[in-house]
């Protein structure tokens, strides 16, 4: 394993990091020598859109950080002010047959690695976190948000429908009337507002101290059995984990039925659109 000083990318109070992964583009994984802490990096500029590509990175990142006995896993992003615009619409819009059922099936590998990872993960939220953004912050334990943005599962405002592990995951966060309210809203909520509701744990002020935040979640554990937490954890999550397992395929051919509609291609075409001359103005 390749072990690279990054000390000129890390806060100066971190004394060593270890840098897992850099043959991988998209996502980087360093670890914190002192606390054991493994940072996962999303970096997929303008905006981290979750493609087939970042997808797979992170499954590895994931499983890395998984056989590495790393701590715990912070999640992160190196635009300074989007931690990840969801889902990549592109993947999505007019899309190749073989590829988008890759992409799919990854998501919900992505999910399942993350949501039932073994290790203590917390999210360090340093910008937007629309739609599949959020259901990656909400796949971990804690949750630390910067002032100024928005996070939300909003699918409904594009026309399309959660599946129902993304509902699971709102609902191992949020009060079941929260959860469903806000889903079929498709609401996006502002730094403050997902606090009050308890979408996210905490707010700091920067994101070093966001990444503090999350460390000191993970310390919590430090003193408690690791076997004796992850397999709680497990008990927590495997009812969701479970569902999709056994749903996987079913699950993929209602994405692609949901996806290939002629209505739902047009609200998608007519969403990027918008997106792309906001972007001009
Ligand atoms: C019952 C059956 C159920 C079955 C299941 C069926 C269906 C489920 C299917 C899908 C689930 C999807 C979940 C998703 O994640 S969908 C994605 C939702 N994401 C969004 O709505 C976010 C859109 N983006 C934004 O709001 C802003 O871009 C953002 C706040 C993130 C950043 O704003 P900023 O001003 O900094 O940047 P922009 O100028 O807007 O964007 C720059 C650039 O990036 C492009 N872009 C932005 N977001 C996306 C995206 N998600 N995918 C692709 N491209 C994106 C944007 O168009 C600009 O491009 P360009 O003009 O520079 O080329």
């Amino acid at each position: 394993m390749m072990r690279t000083k990054l000390l000129s990318l890390v806060p100066r109070a971190t004394v060593a990091c270890r840098h897992m992964s850099s043959a991988t583009k998209l996502t980087t994984v360093e670890v914190n020598d002192k606390t054991g802490i493994a940072t996962l990096t999303m970096n997929r500029p303008p905006v981290n859109g979750l493609n087939l590509e970042l997808l797979r990175d992170l499954q590895q990142s994931i499983e890395e950080i998984e056989g590495n006995k790393s701590c715990g896993l912070i999640l992160t992003s190196s635009n300074p002010t989007i931690f990840s615009a969801g889902l990549d619409i592109l993947e999505m819009y007019k899309p190749d047959k073989e590829r988008i059922r890759a992409f799919w099936t990854q998501l919900q590998d992505v999910w399942l690695a993350l949501y039932g990872s073994s290790v203590p993960t917390a999210a360090a939220i340093n910008g937007h976190s629309p739609a599949g953004g959020c259901l990656l912050a909400a796949s971990c334990e804690y949750r630390v948000m910067l002032p100024k943005f928005t996070i939300g599962l909003n699918e409904t405002q594009l026309g399309i429908v959660a599946p129902q592990w993304f509902m699971s995951t709102y609902l191992s966060i949020l009060p079941r009337r929260e959860a469903e309210r806000s889903l079929n809203q498709g609401r996006m909520f502002t730094t403050e507002e997902a606090l009050r509701v308890g979408l996210v744990d905490e707010i700091a002020s920067s994101k070093e101290e966001a990444l503090a935040k999350c460390a000191d979640f993970i310390a919590t554990f430090a003193k408690v059995n690791p076997l004796a937490r992850s397999l709680t954890k497990q008990q927590f999550r495997s009812a969701d984990l479970q569902q999709l397992e056994n749903e996987r395929v079913q699950d993929l051919e209602k994405f692609l039925f949901f996806i290939n509609q002629p209505a739902v291609q047009k609200g998608l075409g007519i969403y990027l659109e918008s997106l792309k001359k906001k972007s001009k103005n």
